[in-house]
């Protein structure tokens, strides 16, 4: 394979997506000026489907908003200076939130691959005025993104309960996902995608890589899956620290995961609404919560100890599947082992994770930099430091806590060092406004979650 030359490289091209309704499979094609052409190829389970009128229109401009935003995973091996996107010029709101999508969700692989995308990114835009998205009459069956881990279950658990009906979705082939969605026996949606591989082989001569804003894409994904299905909600489960980046000194504010922000929930559910389908929801379920409250809600729930997992090496297309469910060293791990703790007793949770965690000491940089102490909060899926900080310390008035190695270190070294509402807990368990949860539901989930 010869060297990737990405300076050789002029423009990104969007070229064309295609749906089949005989067989549900959509073909998205991208190029680099006019190399070989990436296709990457999703499989929407329930074809044949019958589509007419104003929802085929609203199914074409999903996959076509699907196109642009999954574009993202083949535009950051290259990052060249001009976009093309083919057929039909975009109006300013499309052009505006596809610049927020890739500025942003790109932001931790701009960091790490030491490049500066803010402003650089343009997306091309017509004169075309922003197209009134009819409604269409949508059901109201929710599609409910399946992560495999603790925060969808949750919103899972609480949708039953609260007498929602709900489809559980999930975009790629992670047994551990299909396991929990089983596991619900709730009916499950499970959409197929094979990305080019040409991808692979860029990536192997040498193409720029890094973190993507793959919940925007698995939400553009869902959004189609829901008009195919004629439901008018698609309910993801990103909690309120996941708003809240890595405060990285001389750069600022930098979000690993960015696409499961308050900011992008909003812009898309609105971008949906007004250029795809006018009663098409889009809202995640947790925006309202903290880590710490969701965590304290999952554990009530029983029956998902031996099967869920927040560590995403499950979750890589590539390589092998790793043996153990949780890998105890990522800051994911980490993390969920120290929100649980406090809500849990100790052996459930040593039981899940086959280990204590917060008895080995080697494992106190990882707790440090969850609890943002001499080092910043790490690039990952993981709650605020505050969150950490104040279940490490409900931790070190515990019995069953107080004697181990990490938890001891915390109440002698950190937490003399800590003014009171750096670790206090309450404030963190109050739910918050912002939220694009719909009216009715809200009100009975605030009373389901005691907050
Ligand atoms: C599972 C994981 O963490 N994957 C990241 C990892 O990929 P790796 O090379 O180790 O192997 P694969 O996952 O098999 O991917 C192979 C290559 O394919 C490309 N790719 C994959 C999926 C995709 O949607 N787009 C892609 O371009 C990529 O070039 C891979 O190398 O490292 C990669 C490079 O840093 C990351 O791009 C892979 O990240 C995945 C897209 C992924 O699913 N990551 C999630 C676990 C993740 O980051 N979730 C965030 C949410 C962030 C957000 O804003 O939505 C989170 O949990 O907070
Ligand atoms: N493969 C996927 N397909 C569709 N939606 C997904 C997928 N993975 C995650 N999601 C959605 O994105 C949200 C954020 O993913 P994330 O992995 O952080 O959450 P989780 O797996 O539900 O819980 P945890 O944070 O404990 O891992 C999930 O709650 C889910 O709604």
């Amino acid at each position: 394979m010869t060297e990737f030359d990405r300076g050789a490289i002029r423009a990104f091209r969007f070229l064309d997506c295609r749906f089949d309704a005989a067989t549900g499979e959509a073909c998205l094609d991208y190029a680099f000026d006019g190399g070989p052409v990436m296709t990457e190829t999703l499989r929407f389970p329930g074809a044949p489907f019958a589509l007419e009128g104003e929802r085929a229109a609203a199914v074409r401009r999903a996959l076509r908003l699907l196109h642009l935003i999954a574009g993202v995973s083949y535009y950051k091996a290259a990052v060249p200076p001009e976009i093309v996107v083919e057929g039909e010029p975009l109006d300013a709101g499309t052009a505006d939130l596809l610049t927020d999508v890739y500025e942003n969700g790109l932001g931790e692989f701009a960091y790490r691959n030491g490049l500066s995308l803010r402003g650089k990114i343009r997306f091309p835009r017509g004169e075309a005025a922003a197209p009134v998205a009819p409604a269409l009459g949508l059901s109201g069956q929710a599609i409910v993104a399946i992560g495999g881990g603790k925060d969808s279950l949750v919103s899972i658990e609480s949708l039953r309960e609260l007498g929602v009906p709900q489809t559980v979705a999930w975009v790629g082939a992670s047994p551990l996902i299909a396991a929990c969605a089983q596991r619900t026996g709730l009916p499950p949606l499970n959409v197929q995608r094979a990305l080019s591989p040409r991808l692979f082989e860029l990536n192997k001569a040498g193409a720029l890589n890094g973190h993507i804003p793959v919940t925007a894409v698995n939400s553009a994904i869902l959004a189609v899956a829901a008009l195919l299905r004629g439901a008018g909600q698609v309910v993801f489960s990103n909690e309120r620290s996941a708003s809240y980046g890595s405060l990285i000194p001389g750069t600022g504010e930098v979000n690993h995961q960015w696409s499961k922000s308050w900011a992008f929930e909003r812009a898309f559910a609105a971008h949906l609404r007004s250029h795809v389908a006018a009663d098409l929801r889009y809202y995640s379920l947790l925006r309202p919560f903290s880590e710490l409250a969701v965590a304290r809600r999952f554990a009530r729930l029983d029956g998902y100890d031996q099967h869920f997992s927040s560590c995403n090496r499950n979750f890589h297309i590539l390589g092998e599947r790793p043996a153990q469910r949780w890998c105890g060293a990522c800051p994911k791990c980490q993390f969920v082992f120290l929100a649980l703790a406090p809500f849990m007793p100790k052996p459930r949770l040593v039981a899940i994770f086959g280990r204590n965690l917060l008895d080995e000491p080697e494992l106190a940089p990882g707790f440090d930099a969850l609890m943002e102490y001499r080092d910043h909060k790490p690039f990952e899926c993981v709650g605020e430091g505050r969150e950490s900080r104040a279940a490490m310390d409900l931790l070190a008035d515990s019995p069953a806590w107080r004697e181990d190695a990490l938890v001891r270190r915390y109440a002698r070294e950190i937490r003399p060092q800590l003014a009171e509402d750096e670790r206090a807990l309450a404030p963190l368990l109050e739910a918050s406004d912002d939220h694009g949860i719909p009216d009715g539901l809200w009100e009975r989930l605030r009373a389901h979650f005691g907050a």
